[in-house]
């Protein structure tokens, strides 16, 4: 049984981090953040101009820093950015302080899921599903090391996926 009362969910751009967190806060009576909003807020810069001016190091630094502070905080959905998991100290944060979601989703879907938006300066390049296959491939052996839980998004309604996460929740939580 799990005394973490913090959910962290971790994934790819376009796995539904966002959408999901939103949700699962809904359904388990806790309050939503998600990290990438939350720089944002302190920065007064939204994510492309921050990419722009500070690069991704410049990014990265104010993500441990907004990460650090988030995994302290009791009773939260914590949706990530992608790339979070690039990082040890957001790994260990991660890993040690909540129950840890990993969406896994495939490359085709993400871009399907990431096309029409131009707010993730990673994939603003000519060739965006290499970019986001390269990325996976660094990525997921992060991912699944430090995941409680793994669950697939490719086919299925955010509010199927919703439940799902939720009954595992109540499963494995003991004062849910
Ligand atoms: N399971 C799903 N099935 C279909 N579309 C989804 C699903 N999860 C998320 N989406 C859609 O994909 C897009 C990206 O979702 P988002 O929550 O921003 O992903 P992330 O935060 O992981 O990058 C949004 O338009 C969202 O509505
Ligand atoms: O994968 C990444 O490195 C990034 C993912 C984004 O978040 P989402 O995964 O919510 O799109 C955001 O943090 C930033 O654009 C960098
Ligand atoms: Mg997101």
């Amino acid at each position: 049984m799990l005394a973490l009362s913090s959910l962290f969910l971790v994934g790819p751009m376009g796995a539904g981090k966002s959408t999901l967190g939103r949700m699962l806060a809904d359904l388990l009576d806790k309050t939503f953040v998600d990290s990438d909003r939350v720089i944002e807020e302190r920065a007064g810069a939204d994510i492309p101009w921050i990419f722009d001016l500070e690069g991704e190091p410049g990014f990265r630094v104010r993500e441990i820093q907004v990460i650090d502070e988030l995994t302290r905080q009791p009773d939260l959905v914590l949706a990530t950015g992608g790339g979070a998991v690039v990082r040890p100290e957001n790994r260990a944060a991660l890993a040690g302080r909540g129950i840890v979601v990993y969406l896994r989703t495939s490359v085709p879907t993400q871009l399907a899921r990431t096309s029409k938006d131009r707010n993730r300066p990673l994939l603003q390049k000519p060739d965006p599903r290499q970019i986001l296959t390269d990325l996976l491939a660094a990525r997921e052996p992060h991912y699944t090391a430090i995941a409680d839980l793994t669950v697939d998004t490719d086919h299925i309604h955010p509010r199927a996926l919703a439940e799902q996460i939720v009954q595992y929740y109540l499963e494995h939580h003991e004062n849910a």
